[in-house]
């Protein structure tokens, strides 16, 4: 943890004793249990990288995450819709300006389609600049081989050697993602200078298209505030990697000191990772920065209440995103009494709904897939929930990519498993391919539509354009 020097005497003693009572909570949140982090071969090593990432430069900036903060305070109160998306894993070998065209280009896109459905600004926020490192299910893969963890961890070859945890590659991870956050800030501003074309293009070019024109010819000019702003997200859970350069933050959600994560403007505990006694969410109590918690299906009420009790102690809203991922069998059963309960409690939190992760399958010859439709039924769930509470579906997470991969089956051009093996690319997770997340848009933009009220609609585009 750093500070700045120049104080005077008393101020700087009273500044370097609340940085040691955060750098004891850190110390004290470090020493309880942690999953999913690599045992490294030689620790030594990892130390000296981790003394070398405590001294990177900033991936992002603490006026852009404070922004997020401020935005996503709006999607709380129901005057903003979060749209959350990227690849499942991202690679050092992808990173490069025209993938991150695809990605950025695809998000603005559904981004303004949504806007315009929902009638309210949109938050775009990327899976990217730090989503290298991937919990998984099992230690070893079907070869025997230590489970590759993320280009952050170890390499995806399938040889011993490979698999082997190396700490050097939490560096390279850094100097990626500095890379990647750098060209996006630029990408996204520039890109689709007229997004309209990019998604009439698309109606013209995918069987059925014309199904969605009535929707399509609604769209103008986005209405969302700073909209040429993009923030960036990952997982947090390689816990060596995030924690080196947290540092005392200048801003607060509450009335004591916190801690700002230089990494991302967003961070997320996973499925894996959320355990109430364990390391991950006693880190995210100290963060400045907006946090989320993915909510499996084994989730309970009284978990979820705990989350927000933990994570929002002091009532801001959009402090915390709750990402529901049940599955499209279980989402109308399990989230109503979540929702009931944490609404109860007052707080109010982003909902956004990932609905990836719990639709996940195998095929015959052992790839992972999801299919379009179990997609569009869990987002139809999640909607149907909101709607039936009154409270505020704030948002989607949605694993996808602006290339044309083959690895979810369905959509407009119904692919099926013989198709996969075309184009399956994804380091992990199956994501949907350029047109599946187009076709997604469009079908949620009607749903959108439909359960936004038109007075709602009104005020808070008025004063979108009025903040502009
Ligand atoms: O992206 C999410 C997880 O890392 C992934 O679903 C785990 O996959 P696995 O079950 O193949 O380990
Ligand atoms: C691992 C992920 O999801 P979950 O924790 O929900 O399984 C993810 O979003 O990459």
């Amino acid at each position: 943890m750093t500070h700045s020097s120049g104080a005077a005497p008393g101020e700087a003693r009273v500044r370097a004793a609340r940085e040691q009572r955060l750098a004891d909570r850190l110390a004290a949140a470090l020493a309880r249990p942690t999953a999913q982090q690599p045992e490294w071969p030689d620790p030594a090593r990892a130390r000296t990288v981790v003394a070398r990432l405590r001294a990177s430069p900033p991936i992002v900036t603490e006026s852009e995450t404070a922004q997020l903060s401020e935005r996503l305070s709006a999607v709380a109160r129901g005057e903003a819709f979060l749209l959350q998306s990227g690849d499942c894993a991202e690679t050092f070998s992808e990173a490069t300006e025209p993938h991150l065209r695809a990605n950025l280009g695809l998000l603005k896109r559904m981004a303004l389609l949504l806007a315009h459905a929902a009638g309210l600004p949109v938050v775009p926020l990327a899976r990217m600049a730090g989503q290298y490192a991937k919990p998984r299910s099992r230690p070893v893969d079907a070869d025997g081989l230590p489970v590759y963890r993320g280009d952050m961890v170890n390499s995806a070859v399938r040889t011993l050697a490979a698999r082997s945890p190396d700490p050097e590659r939490m560096l390279r991870a850094h100097g990626h993602a500095a890379r990647v956050m750098a060209l996006a800030r630029t990408v996204y501003a520039q890109e689709l200078a007229d997004p309209c074309t990019g998604i009439l293009s698309y109606l013209q070019g995918v069987p059925g298209g014309d199904r969605f024109a009535r929707t399509a010819e609604r769209i103008g000019p986005d209405p969302s505030p700073r909209s040429e702003q993009i923030y960036v997200g990952h997982e947090m859970l390689l816990l060596d990697y995030e924690c080196a350069p947290l540092h005392t933050a200048g801003f607060t959600t509450g009335p004591e000191p916190l801690l700002a994560s230089p990494l991302a403007h967003f961070l997320w505990i996973g499925e894996r990772t959320r355990g109430l006694g364990d390391a991950h969410l006693a880190v995210a109590e100290l963060l400045a920065n907006p946090v989320g918690v993915k909510i499996g299906p084994s989730t309970t009420p009284e978990q979820a209440v705990e989350y927000v009790r933990r994570l929002d102690p002091h009532g801001t809203p959009g402090r915390l995103t709750l990402i529901s991922r049940m599955g499209h069998a279980l989402v109308r059963e399990v989230l109503p009494p979540i929702v009931e309960k944490v609404t109860a409690t007052g707080h109010q939190v982003v909902w956004q709904c990932d609905p990836m992760h719990g639709n996940s399958r195998t095929t015959a010859d052992g790839r992972k897939t999801r299919h379009f439709d179990d997609i569009v039924a869990e987002i139809s769930g999640f909607f149907e929930v909101h709607r039936t509470l009154g409270t505020h579906p704030g948002g989607l997470h949605l694993e996808a990519t602006g290339e044309d991969v083959t690895e979810c089956l369905g959509g407009a051009r119904g692919l099926r498993e013989d198709d996969l093996s075309a184009r399956y690319r994804t380091a992990c997770d199956p994501r949907l391919n350029a047109e599946q997340s187009m076709e997604l848009a469009f079908t949620v933009a009607e749903l959108l539509t439909a359960v936004s009220r038109p007075a709602a609609r009104q005020t808070a585009l008025h004063s979108s354009r009025s903040q502009r």
